[in-house]
């Protein structure tokens, strides 16, 4: 499947990171890809590193192996039913990214036995820093691999039951907005205290990177490193503190819950 063309049906926010993440990754050339959507200005810059860019959603399914759907959920039943007919189950694999849409429900619409995967990354994708949850329903071991691998370029990859799809979003899609509002609020905090917005801007982001390496290379744990920091009686921990005091935790938790009951009710 080495050679597979790839067509994203959607050239939004995500689709377009999807391809940005591929085209630097070097797992496909941009020859390889086709990214559709209405408005192609916004696809311009794609075109110009060498990607095929169209509003024909048929001919890019038609030139291609592989189909990333990355549409809105209200227009994703819609679009699809215009394109089933084009599905090809022994050519194409689809790989929807879109939110609260279950593999059975797009088997339903697509209806033609072609193998269906279920993907979550997030926007560092374009980076190739996504983590990508995975599941997926009617699919060869070579069809896995080829997606793992996929995905495996773009950041990393986890394989969940379908269930936890949703949890998934929360956590590791909108998570990316979360924490780029705490990086945000930091840099708020630090202007106050005497930095301009870019050096804070820089601090911020930086501390935050630091802090997410530690757990990711040396596999510590959080409240482990925050003891590090906290000097008895010093400013961390009354920093700290005074932030629990105010919700800091809870209000996270309570906005991963309720950005979770969003999806699900
Ligand atoms: N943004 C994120 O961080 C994440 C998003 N997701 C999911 O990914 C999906 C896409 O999200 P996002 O990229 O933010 O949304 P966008 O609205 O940015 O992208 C969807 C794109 O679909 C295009 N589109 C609409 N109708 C058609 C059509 N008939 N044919 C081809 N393209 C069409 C739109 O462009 P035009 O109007 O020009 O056609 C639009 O650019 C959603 O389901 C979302 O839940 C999942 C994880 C993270
Ligand atoms: O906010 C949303 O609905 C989408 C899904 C995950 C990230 N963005």
């Amino acid at each position: 499947m080495k050679h597979s063309k790839i067509a994203i049906i959607g050239g939004g926010n995500l689709g377009a990171a999807i391809a940005e993440g591929l085209i630097k990754s070097e797992f496909v050339v941009p020859q390889q890809i086709t990214v559709t959507r209405r408005n192609l200005a916004a696809l311009l810059p794609l075109e110009t590193a060498g990607v095929t860019i169209t509003s024909d959603n048929e001919k890019a399914i038609k030139d291609s192996d592989v189909i990333i759907v990355a549409l809105k959920p209200y227009n994703v039943k819609e679009v699809l039913e215009g394109l089933k007919k084009n599905f090809d189950p022994s050519r194409h694999i689809i790989i929807s990214v879109v939110t609260g849409v279950f593999l059975k429900d797009l088997a339903a619409i697509v209806n033609h036995g072609v193998p269906i995967f279920r993907a979550m990354p997030n926007t560092a994708i374009a980076i190739q820093e996504s983590v990508t949850c995975l599941c997926y329903e009617g699919a060869s071991d070579i069809q896995i691999k080829y997606v793992t691998d996929l995905f495996d370029q773009l950041g990393i990859t986890i394989a969940i039951d379908e269930k936890l799809m949703d949890a998934a979003t929360v956590l590791g899609a909108c998570g990316i907005a979360y924490a780029l509002r705490f990086i945000r609020a930091s840099t708020q905090g630090g202007i106050e205290i005497g930095f301009d917005a870019k050096t804070a801007n820089l601090i911020a982001a930086q501390t935050v990177k630091g802090a997410a390496e530690l757990l990711l290379k040396l596999g510590r744990h959080p409240e482990a490193e925050i003891d590090k920091v906290t000097t008895p009686k010093g400013c961390t921990i009354v920093g700290l503190n005074e932030m629990e005091h105010q919700g800091f935790s809870s209000s996270l938790i309570k906005g991963i819950g309720a950005s979770y009951d969003k999806i699900v009710k």
